[in-house]
């Protein structure tokens, strides 16, 4: 949550960038190592075995020579060009010393490598002589001589054998050791990419999800206001484009509240008067029915008809007619309590609506009313009296049209006896 809060005070634009130099940088480091690791290690591999063909050749081409000369009895006619010995013994003396030099102590079995020498340190003398005097002979050496020169020529040759085969084990070694190396540094490098790599997406994920989440919140506050639940507002985190956006999406919830209230309200309200219309009285009257049934509450309604509205308008005109309207509404809400309801049912006529009020209280009420405006009206001759009608369910009626019916009449006998007076 620490890690999201600090994302968020960087820009979106900042953190697209992150996230795609989280997943491409490690990638070209990673690359460009690996590219260097592996040119090292084929360059490796191409030096030892350079070294293993400089090294175990010239041995191997002067044990081969040393062969030959003994099949061929030191006659030197041979068809067979003859070999450079002294190139060779050369080699052969630059081998072991270049082997020694600069070599890392613990690359080498210096124990095999000791051997290799002495063995070729023993043979060198008998074969130079030998050289020489195969060259010098050409091939007509004397036979009493020969037999010496011929078990000479088997001890250089087991020399220079046993030489060689010290330095394969030498030059095994050093390979052996070579490619556990490059092996460990595979590994490394292997090791590297997947920590690299998981660190990156994560780094990377972790930014991708500061940018989503604050989406998701909008898109799911837009559905719930979508699906009508118009209070539901998204957190404001951070100072990025995203919390810009949604500060601008809670005013625009915010206004389409207060736009909605106020559509809601005209469209239940009379605007003359500010009572309810007759469409929103009627539903609320077969809610507060249906409410009061199940509850087996009593449900009680008057309907209230100004008397002789039309000669007010008539005598003091049609503004002084509204005037009157509004203040009989406003009278009668005031003598109403907190729950009861006050609609206009067309022209001058009005339905009070007293939930779980029974039908003698909801009389003495209409009664007070009547009184409290006749007693205004008395005094002031723009403002009409009223006449009032009480029904109440159950016992009136079960349904809006049946209560709406006996209150009428009950309404009309009030005004018959009240004009008979
Ligand atoms: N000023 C004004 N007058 C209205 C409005 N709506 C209805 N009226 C008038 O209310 C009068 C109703 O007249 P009637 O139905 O004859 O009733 P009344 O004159 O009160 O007679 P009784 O009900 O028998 O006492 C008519 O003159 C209508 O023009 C309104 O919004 N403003």
């Amino acid at each position: 949550m620490r890690l999201g809060r600090q994302l968020r005070k960087w820009s979106v634009g900042q953190r697209v960038a992150m996230i795609v130099a989280l997943l491409l940088l490690p990638m070209a480091v990673l690359s460009a190592v690996s590219m260097v690791v592996l040119n090292e290690q084929e360059m490796a591999f191409r030096e030892s075995v350079e070294e293993s063909v400089h090294t175990l050749l010239p041995l191997t081409t002067l044990e081969h020579y040393l062969q030959r000369a003994l099949v061929d009895e030191l006659l030197a006619e041979s068809n067979q060009s003859a070999p450079d010995f002294s190139g060779l013994t050369d080699s052969i003396d630059k081998s072991f010393s270049g082997l020694r030099v600069g070599a890392d102590k613990q690359d080498l079995p210096l124990a095999v490598m000791d051997d290799a020498q002495h063995a070729w340190m023993q043979a060198r003398p008998a074969v130079r002589r030998l050289v020489e005097l195969v060259r010098t002979t050409r091939g007509s050496l004397p036979q009493d001589g020969l037999a010496h020169t011929r078990e000479e020529l088997e001890r250089a040759i087991h020399d220079v054998s046993t030489a060689r085969q010290h330095l394969s084990f030498v030059i095994e070694a050093r390979y052996t050791r070579a490619a556990a190396q490059r092996h460990r540094q595979l590994w490394w490098l292997v090791w590297g990419w997947v920590l690299t790599l998981t660190a990156a997406i994560a780094l990377a994920g972790a930014f991708l999800y500061s940018l989503l989440r604050p989406i998701r919140q909008l898109v799911g506050a837009s559905r719930e206001i979508g699906a009508g639940r118009t209070g539901v507002r998204v957190p404001v985190e951070g100072q990025d484009e995203l919390a810009a956006l949604a500060t601008c999406f809670n005013e625009m919830a915010e206004n389409w509240e207060v736009t909605r209230q106020s559509l809601v309200t005209e469209a239940a309200e009379d605007p003359l008067t500010g009572a309810l219309n007759r469409r929103a009285v009627l539903a609320l009257l077969e809610t507060e029915l249906e409410s009061c049934l199940r509850t087996q509450q009593p449900l009680s309604l008057f309907v209230l008809d100004l008397d002789h509205f039309k000669a007010i308008n008539d005598r003091f005109g049609h503004t002084a007619g509204d005037r009157a309207l509004r203040w009989v509404v406003e009278k009668v809400r005031g003598l109403l309590r907190e729950g009861d309801h006050l609609g206009r049912y067309g022209g001058d006529e009005f339905i009070a609506l007293l939930p779980r009020t029974g039908k003698k209280q909801a009389e003495v009420i209409a009664r007070r009313i009547v009184q409290a405006v006749h007693d205004v009206a008395a005094r002031e001759p723009s403002y009409p009296g009223v006449s009032a009608g009480v029904a109440a369910a159950p016992e009136d009626g079960r349904d809006a049209t049946t209560l709406i019916e006996v209150a009428d009449a009950a309404l009309y006998t009030h005004k018959a006896r009240h004009r008979a007076r």
